[in-house]
């Protein structure tokens, strides 16, 4: 029997941290979908910076990933109905509550672990493991209105 393993996020603008994550969820099954926030659902944080389909087509393109879904704009458990995982990895910090999770599974009657990833340490000094920080270093570094594309006489 194939093992389904479903991981989630928002996924805006890449970085080692993802793909730590993506591994660590792929390792625990033979399939991993990724269910991809849509923008209206990302309510707990910044909202994301690149589109829904991109953030989509980027996290489709890793090799641990067997196939990425934009999220349903409603109800999170419709997309997980219809993959049927047999485990759901949640990220080593986020904020959804694992036995919240089995609660609704359970009234659902959707026979399915709930597990949490590990957190990725970062290999090397400066090493950016998080959107938000890359994005803060973006405007620090770029943000001041100067030469977006020095070396160029365009
Ligand atoms: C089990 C599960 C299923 C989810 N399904 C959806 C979904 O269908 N649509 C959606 O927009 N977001 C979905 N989400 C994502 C949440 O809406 C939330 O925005 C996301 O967890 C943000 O994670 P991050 O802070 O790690 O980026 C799901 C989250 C979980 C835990
Ligand atoms: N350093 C990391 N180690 C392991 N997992 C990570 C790391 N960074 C992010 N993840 C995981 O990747 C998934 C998607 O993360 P998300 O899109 O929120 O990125 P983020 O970089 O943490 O964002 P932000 O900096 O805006 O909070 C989440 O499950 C999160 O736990």
């Amino acid at each position: 029997m194939t093992r389904r393993v479903i991981a989630q996020g928002t996924f805006d603008i890449l970085h080692p941290g993802h793909v730590h994550y993506l591994r660590d969820a792929a390792a625990l099954g033979d399939e991993l979908h990724v269910i991809v926030a849509r923008r209206e659902n990302v309510t707990h944080k910044r909202k994301p910076v690149l589109p829904d389909r991109q953030r989509r087509d980027m996290v489709d393109a890793l090799a641990s990933v067997t196939e990425a879904h934009l999220g349903h704009r409603e109800d999170i458990f419709v997309p997980i109905e219809r993959i049927r995982p047999d485990v759901i990895v949640l990220g080593h910090d986020q904020h959804h509550d694992a036995d919240g999770i089995r609660e609704a599974l359970a009234a659902r009657d959707i026979d399915c672990e709930v597990t949490r990833a590990s957190a990725r340490e970062p290999a090397h000094e400066d090493e950016l493991l998080s959107t938000g920080r890359i994005i803060d270093r973006i405007l620090a570094e770029r943000g001041g209105g100067g030469d977006r594309n020095p070396g160029s006489d365009a």
